[in-house]
């Protein structure tokens, strides 16, 4: 039976601000340190240990991953970065406040924009300094991965290549893992390997610093799953 460990980060600065983050690199709250570590804490209790770890290029995944394993004194073991898990890219909307975009567009719209999987943000343009091209950790990144907005099945169709062809690959080779991640790339993932349909990820939230135990058979069919708590 293969253990999988999704752990989206603890809380960040911005989602106590209740604004849109997306791609922006906002760091974690002192609440959020807390979460993370709670939740190496409870992995560790429970007598889950890692050979790997992949997590995203944006720092309140990057540390909730870091705060966890120290908690496990696994701090030594691989960490891949990759921006394919970066939380989906959330266009124009990146930075405003949630409540004031909703008095203003509505509650019906926002909702839209942050749950149906096929709903685009609105786009920014590539001179806007919220465009990733202008960030150095993705210049490898071509113009067609770089992008201006992303809806949900967007997001899963740059998480997937990284989940068949690297993640899969480590597990196939018998190491535990743990994905350390966001909200929205956690809901692709899980909409794909839990064969969610559209109107059942939309009801999917993922609270933060809670370790997600995925339980899959070798086929990497979903068994079962829970959170640790
Ligand atoms: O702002 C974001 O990037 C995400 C995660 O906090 O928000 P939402 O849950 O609205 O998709």
């Amino acid at each position: 039976m293969i253990k999988l460990v999704l752990l989206r980060h603890g809380q960040s600065e911005w989602n106590l601000e209740n604004r849109f983050t997306g791609w922006t690199d906002v760091d974690l709250t002192v609440e959020g340190i807390a979460q993370a570590r709670h939740a190496g804490q409870l992995l560790k209790e429970r007598g889950y240990s890692f050979d790997i770890a992949f997590t995203s290029v944006l720092k309140r995944a990057i540390k909730t991953l870091d705060f966890a394993l120290e908690e496990m004194d696994l701090l030594w073991i691989p960490v891949q970065k990759s921006w394919r898990l970066n939380e989906r890219f959330y266009g124009a909307l990146q930075g405003l406040n949630k409540a004031e975009v909703a008095a203003r567009y509505g509650e019906e719209q926002v909702h839209k924009w942050r749950r149906d999987p096929h709903e685009h943000p609105p786009a920014l343009d590539s001179g806007d300094p919220r465009y990733p091209g202008n960030d150095p950790r993705y210049k490898d990144l071509t113009e067609r991965e770089l992008p201006v907005t992303e809806n949900l099945s967007e997001t899963m169709n740059r998480v997937l290549p990284y989940w068949s062809e690297t993640i899969m690959q480590a597990i196939r080779n018998n190491q535990q893992v743990i994905i350390a991640a966001h909200g929205n790339s956690l809901r692709a993932l899980i909409q794909y390997i839990d064969h969610l349909r559209d109107e059942e990820v939309t009801q999917l939230d993922i609270p933060t610093g809670v370790p997600l135990v995925y339980e899959l058979d070798e086929d990497f069919n979903s068994v079962r799953h829970y959170y640790l708590k």
